[in-house]
């Protein structure tokens, strides 16, 4: 029997535990906070439940315009009753997996791991766990790392979860600051941003770019932008955070350009860093790459057999999808198994801003720059006769395909439900659908998703070879 030790309980490593379980493999998961990782207990599921929130208030806006009369400054938010539901529903996702693991025969290790090969090269390893009752050595055919990451700190501006904090303390608030300024605009940012806006929060964007979201789509990143703009929120661009420092009511944060921002609480929303310091790497020979993130190829693998990594340690996309289909992949090539390497470029990934920002396959950046021929069409939503009934003026459905062939390579959707929406371009773009599929397929009337087939039909050719 395969002996499998995975580092980490977070997607990439549950997810490859439930495979490797399935395949008849005797696996270990060594988890050092709870089963589901970083991803369940502090990052993805915390933060959407938060905007989940944030979603029911952003949604109160434009009540008025669909004749009801709804009083935004009579509503007022439980923050108590808002974070016990954020810590709660992670707790019990956490629970439920472990319960599906241990149901599946995998063994769960409360601690910490790390690699205690006696020197690099052998061919099978061992993994030292560090447990409350002392330390176990776990001999293993297959290692997976997936110790995930956490978040960056800068140096002048160390959390101290009171005024300046990181993500995962911003559900310990007693209440809602009153000025809340988000420094770094990439996802993170600017999901925090979106949330705390539509809680009434007044909100300063630090962006060290001209834009909110500059790794996005522009025209979505636009549309977020007079968001904010309309709701109050300021961003501050060409803004390099160099230190923010506690003052009697607030925070300072001082600009690498001399500009001081003041605010209530600084949230630091400035990326992550691998966990990949302490596990022993230097044990088995693997040398972390760029930034202390692990290189893997496409089915996972390290530069040392035996050893697979997949999830935020890789830095690949640092997407809860991903993490799991790295970790899947690693042990069915771990295993044996047929296993198609991972395609990033039919990764669907979604912003959990109001209105949502999700995206698959190429972007309109590579395409303007030349990098991908394909032609395109930008349907805005104020055409659709749904989102007219419910009075959304905002967003739109864009869609990339194959200058020759139609074949499907992109698309983006701007909506407040666009995470729903963009599959049936992701299932086009993995599946190599063309314009015609879309144009063809029935969509309901009226309904949002009727965008997307009129995007098909709008980027159809009609010649005389058809
Ligand atoms: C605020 C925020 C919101 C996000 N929202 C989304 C979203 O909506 N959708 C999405 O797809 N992605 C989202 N992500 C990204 C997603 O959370 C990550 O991509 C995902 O958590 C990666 O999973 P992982 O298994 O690699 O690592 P993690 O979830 O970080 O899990 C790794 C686990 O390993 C443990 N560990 C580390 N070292 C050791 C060790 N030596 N021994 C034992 N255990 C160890 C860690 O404590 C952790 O529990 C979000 C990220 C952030 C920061
Ligand atoms: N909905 C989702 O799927 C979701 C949500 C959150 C995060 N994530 C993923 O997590 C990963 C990390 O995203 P992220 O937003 O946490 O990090 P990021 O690294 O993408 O963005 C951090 C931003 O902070 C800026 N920055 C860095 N130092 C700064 C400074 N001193 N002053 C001002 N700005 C500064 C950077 O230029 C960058 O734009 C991404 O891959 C993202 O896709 C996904």
């Amino acid at each position: 029997m395969t002996r499998i030790v995975i580092m980490g309980g977070g997607p990439a490593g549950y997810e490859a535990a439930l495979v490797a379980a399935q395949h008849g493999a005797d696996v270990t998961i060594v988890e050092r906070d709870g089963l589901g990782g970083a991803c369940v207990l502090y990052d993805c599921v915390p933060s959407k439940t938060f905007i989940a929130s944030s979603g029911a208030l952003a949604k109160m806006h434009d009540l008025g315009e669909l004749g009801i009369n709804t009083d935004l400054a009579d509503t007022s938010i439980d923050l108590p009753t808002v974070h016990g539901r954020v810590k709660g529903l992670a707790l019990a996702q956490s629970a439920d997996i472990r319960a599906r693991v241990q149901r599946e025969g995998v063994r769960v290790i409360a601690g910490e791991a790390r690699f205690c090969d006696e020197e690099p090269g052998l061919a099978t390893h061992k993994v030292a766990v560090t447990t409350k009752d002392g330390t176990e050595k776990l001999p293993a055919d297959v290692v997976l790392i997936a110790t995930g990451a956490t978040p960056r700190v800068l140096p002048g501006a160390v959390p101290d979860g009171e005024r300046i904090l990181d993500w995962r303390q911003l559900y310990e608030l007693q209440e809602l600051p009153e000025h809340l300024a988000v420094i770094g605009s990439g996802v993170t940012g600017a999901e925090f941003a979106s949330a705390y806006t539509e809680m009434g929060v007044k909100v300063t964007v630090v962006s060290s770019r001209d834009r909110v979201l500059p790794h996005e789509d522009a025209d979505a990143a636009a549309v977020l932008e007079e968001v904010f703009s309309q709701r109050g929120t300021t961003v501050a661009k060409q803004a390099r955070a160099d230190r923010v420092v506690r003052t009697e009511k607030g925070v300072e944060i001082h600009l690498a350009d001399g500009r001081v921002i003041e605010a209530s609480h600084a949230l630091m929303t400035v990326g992550s860093v691998p966990n990949t310091q302490d596990i022993g790497l230097d044990k088995v020979g693997i040398e972390p790459g760029p930034g202390g993130f692990i290189t893997v190829d496409r089915v996972s693998r390290t530069s040392v057999p035996g050893i697979y990594a997949a999830g935020d340690c890789t830095g690949v996309l640092m997407l809860a999808s991903v993490a799991s289909m790295q970790g899947r992949i690693a042990m069915w090539h771990a295993l044996g198994e047929g296993v198609a390497p991972i395609k990033l470029k039919t990764v669907a990934a979604n912003v959990f801003t109001h209105p949502e920002i999700a995206t698959v396959g190429i972007s309109q950046q590579a395409i303007d720059s030349g990098e991908v021929p394909a032609r395109t069409i930008m349907l805005p939503l104020a055409t659709n006769a749904r989102a007219k009934m419910e009075g959304l003026r905002r967003g739109f459905v864009k869609l990339f395909c194959r200058p020759a062939t139609g074949v499907v390579v992109g698309g983006v959707v701007v909506a407040p439900t666009a995470s729903e929406l963009i599959l049936p371009i992701a299932l086009a773009v993995q599946n190599q659908l063309t314009v015609d599929h879309l144009a063809l397929t029935f969509s309901v009337y009226p309904s949002l998703s009727g965008s997307i087939t009129e995007a098909g039909r709008q980027l159809m050719r009609h010649d005389d070879l058809d």
